[in-house]
Order: C-alpha cells, then structure tokens, then sequence
C-alpha cells in the first residue's frame, strides 16, 4: 500500500476550457511527489514538491496565478505539517515569493514558531535567502480579468467566495509509514487586505499526525475555520471511520452546520486514502502501487499506469 501521494487543485467550480489544465497539472504534481517517494524521500520532501508544482503553475490559485486581493494585490497562505513529530510551519498574507509552501517550511525547519505573517514573514523569507519576485510575475491576466469583473457593482457574491479557484495540496504517506500535508494558496477572490484564511491554520487548512493520518483541506476559508476541518475529520478516524466516510462526515458537517462547501484530500499511515468534495468539482489525483488515480467530478475515478504521460 505504501508509499502515497494524493493532491488536490482546489474545490469549487473550474470552467471548461481550463479543466483539462487542471487535470494535467495535478496528474503530474502527482507524478512528481509520487517520483521523490520511490526515490525514498520523505512524505515531507513529497507534499512539498508537488505542491511547489503547483504553485508554479498559473492554472492555480496558489503562487503564480493566485487570485487578487480587493486592492489588486497578491497576498498567500500556506502550511505544512509533519506527522512524526507534530511540527508544522506556515506563512500567511505573505507577498512577492514564487513558493509560500518552501516558506512555510523553512519556518517549521528553521524557526521556534508555527507562523509567520505579512512583513515579517518577507523579511525571514529574505534572511533565509529565498529570491523576491516582482509581485507582476506573480499575477495572471486570468487572475486580473476575474478581480475587475468582481468589483463591478452586481458581481457575483457565490462566485466571489466559491467560484473558481485553484488552492492546491497535497497528503503523502512514505514507506516508512510517516504522513505529512502541505497547502498552499492565494485565498479567494477580492479579499480583504490581511485577510487570513483556513490555509495556514492548523487543524484547518491541513493536519498531520502518524497516529490517525492526515488531510489537506480547499473551499470557503472562513467555513472551513468554524469547524477545523482537517482535525474534524482526523476525529472521526480516530473514532474509527475509514478515511472516506470520515472526509464525507467532515464535509457534510461544514455544509449543514455553516453552509459551507470544500474538498479534501486524506491518507491514513496504511495508505489508505481518499479524494472527496461538496462542491462540484475538485481536480485530484493520487498514485499507489505504480498506478495513478484521477478525477474532477463527483464520482469520476480514473486510473492508469503512473508511466504513462498521456
Ligand atoms: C478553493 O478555494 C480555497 O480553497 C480558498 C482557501 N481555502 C481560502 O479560503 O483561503
């Protein structure tokens, strides 16, 4: 059963003419994270090469791509959490990086502290010697178009909070039997400036502890938040779910409880895992045992021989 990856693109509702990039672009994070554990790195080293991926990938809501701040501006979040030692590191609000999941690394490697936000997680990015990029090579004119069209007097408020967006994630079991989570995002659309989501919340945005297993979570920030999804869901397999009905179980807990809809991604140390989503769709994909799995709609479930390409 081991090793695993499974990544997700973001919950919510991706337009047909970038769904097939959606799907190419989490098929080969997949492939990726997939390589560095057969390689025999960690489920750590895995989470965050894939979830570097993509970042770097403009059809994302996350590094280059990610959406705009009600100013036009691009502020991110991100988390990872080890689950062999419980450490985590995020960065919040944080501006000018090409890879806010490297960030947030380095601050669970290099710091005495779970988060650093806005300036000051600029200024640990500088001493730590990670390049600044002009905030232009972050933005897409995807991401401009949609920032100029929700300030129109009369936007969509759904599409504003829920629309199509991108977050992206990733849950790895190694062969040793360690998980590990990363999450990465712009946040939604049109947000307050200093506006922090779920992503670099721990128990929301991502969990990760080798006793239970781990989950990254993408949907409506504020929602995910009220319930910390990512421990709810890490609860109800501690009860004794399986890590499918505890994802539903989650999910359906944030859309009764807050109206809110999201997805997840989640793995148990057996390599057990699951892809599940309230919204209408969610990009995922998984690989296991030389095969990769891969989906955007509610019960799509495609596989094929990781080798393949195509
Ligand atoms: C699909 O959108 C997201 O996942 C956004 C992210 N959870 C946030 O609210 O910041």
């Amino acid at each position: 059963m081991l090793p695993v990856v499974v990544v997700h693109g973001g919950a919510g509702h991706i337009p047909k003419e970038r769904s097939k990039n959606s799907m190419s672009g989490v098929c080969s994070a997949t492939r990726a994270g997939y390589a560095v554990l057969k390689g025999g790195g960690s489920s750590m080293d895995a989470v965050v090469e894939a979830v570097t991926q993509l970042e770097n990938n403009p059809s994302f809501n996350a590094g280059c791509g990610s959406v705009l701040t009600v100013k036009g501006d691009v502020e991110m979040d991100a988390i990872v959490m080890d689950g062999k030692t419980l450490g985590s590191g995020a960065v919040s609000a944080v501006r000018n990086i090409a890879n806010p999941v490297q960030l947030a690394r380095l601050v669970m490697d290099k710091t005495s502290h779970a988060c650093l936000t806005a300036e000051g997680a600029s200024q640990f990015a500088r001493s730590m010697g990670v390049p600044e990029v002009p905030q232009e090579s972050l933005i897409t004119e995807y991401a401009r178009m949609r920032w100029k069209k929700n300030l129109a007097p009369g936007a969509n408020p759904v599409e504003c909070q829920m629309g199509k967006m991108g977050t992206v994630g990733a849950v790895a079991v190694d062969s040793e039997g360690n998980v590990a989570c990363a999450t990465s995002t712009g946040g939604i659309l049109n947000k307050m400036e200093g506006r922090v989501g779920d992503t670099p919340c721990i128990g929301c945005g991502g969990y990760a502890d080798n006793q239970t297993g781990a989950v990254s979570t993408t949907g409506h920030g504020e929602a995910i938040m009220k319930v910390t999804l990512a421990r709810l869901i890490l609860f109800h397999m501690e009860q004794g779910q399986s890590v499918e009905a505890a994802s539903d179980l989650g999910l359906a807990y944030m859309k009764s409880r807050v109206e809110g809809l999201g997805g997840v991604v989640t793995v148990d140390p057996q390599g057990n895992w699951a892809a599940r989503f309230s919204s209408l769709q969610m990009a995922w994909a998984a690989a296991q045992k030389d095969t990769l799995h891969y989906g955007l709609y509610c019960g799509e479930h495609f596989t094929q021989s990781i080798e393949d390409p195509n």
